[in-house]
């Protein structure tokens, strides 16, 4: 199924900003010896959004980020910021974590940090003390003197979103930010990112962990083989899908196969999930239902995993 959706006004986590930076893919397109990995790919990231990008191995989520970071040139298509192209310096404002990560082993985690935060305009004094502060808020301060090969790769991961957050980004992008995190830096990133988004910051991170994409993110932006399959809240994804109702009695719900305008998906003895045609159909199901010793009747709301596997089906 192919569901394109457009995110609407307002989210179950509040409303969009409007008054911060809007980050804009527009048709982006790559080939790579004649072969199309990304495939005019359009998608938003809002001020102040946690926007969500998944697919499945090589759909080219690295390849369009690489795109929006311009350090992989688009075949075709543009990447607008605030609604014109953007330009270079609009990028170096931006916080990047490459999938190839990138930082210097053999290099001390607090200098490095502070090197990186004076390459993006920061005085070696904040810098510094920004870089203290976030190490701190990775429970990483004890290692800020230590080489960073000699960290855990978990721990490197940290220092390289540190990196990224260090200058006060007006955007980010960050491809597999949560990859190998503990369920404890999780939670010290998912903090993190909020207070950026709370400024008003766009952020767009890739992942393949849906349950923490459903728990942290706005909006979604679904790739499949190159081209976006579905953009939007996850709410907005889950209603797009088939709309499904639990049903619980007393006695064997066989009966709801003769129900008419009640499509059965399944039925296991006193419990039955279904589609219901109309408000008649759920009038004849319920009158039904009660002379069956009704229990339980119930909306059934999909995890974003059951939607993500719908879209891409
Ligand atoms: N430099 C390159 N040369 C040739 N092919 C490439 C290059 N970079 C990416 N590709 C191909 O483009 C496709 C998309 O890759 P990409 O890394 O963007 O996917 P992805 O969605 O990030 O995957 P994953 O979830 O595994 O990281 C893949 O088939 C990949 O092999």
């Amino acid at each position: 199924m192919s569901t394109a959706v457009t995110p609407g006004a307002g989210t179950a986590r509040g409303r969009p900003r409007t008054d911060g930076h809007v980050l804009e893919a527009r048709g982006l397109s790559r080939s790579f010896g004649g072969r199309t990995v990304v495939d005019d790919v359009s998608f938003t990231v809002a001020p102040g959004r946690m926007t969500g990008f998944v697919g499945a191995n090589g759909a080219g989520k690295t390849t369009t980020m690489r795109m929006l970071m311009g350090v992989l040139r688009a075949s075709s298509g543009q990447v607008l910021w605030d609604g014109r192209l953007i330009t270079a310096a609009d990028r170096a404002g931006f916080g990047y974590m490459p999938e190839e990560r990138g930082l210097y082993p053999k290099q001390g985690v607090l200098d490095q940090l502070g090197y990186l935060g004076r390459l993006h305009g920061m005085s070696r004094r904040d810098a510094l003390a920004e870089a203290a502060r976030l190490l701190e808020r990775f429970g990483l301060a004890g290692r800020a003197k230590d080489r960073l090969e000699s960290l855990s790769l978990g721990n490197q991961q940290k220092v390289q979103v540190a990196a990224a957050l260090l200058h006060g980004p007006a955007a980010l992008v960050l491809d597999e930010p949560f990859s190998g995190l503990d369920p404890v830096a999780v939670d010290a990133m998912v903090e993190l990112l909020r207070e950026r988004t709370a400024r008003g910051v766009p952020v767009l991170f890739s992942s393949h962990q849906l349950e923490l994409v459903d728990r942290l993110c706005d909006t979604l932006v679904v790739l499949s083989g190159g081209r976006v399959l579905a953009a939007g809240t996850a709410d907005e994804l889950r209603r797009a899908g088939p709309r499904r109702h639990r049903l619980h009695c007393e006695q064997d719900t066989g009966w709801v196969r003769d129900v008419p305008g009640v499509r059965v998906v399944d039925v296991d003895g006193p419990a039955a999930v279904l589609e219901l045609e109309d408000r008649a159909a759920r009038a004849r199901l319920l009158e039904q239902a009660v002379r069956h010793g009704l229990v339980e009747f119930a909306e059934i709301v999909p995890a974003l995993t059951a939607v993500y596997r719908e879209v891409t089906r």
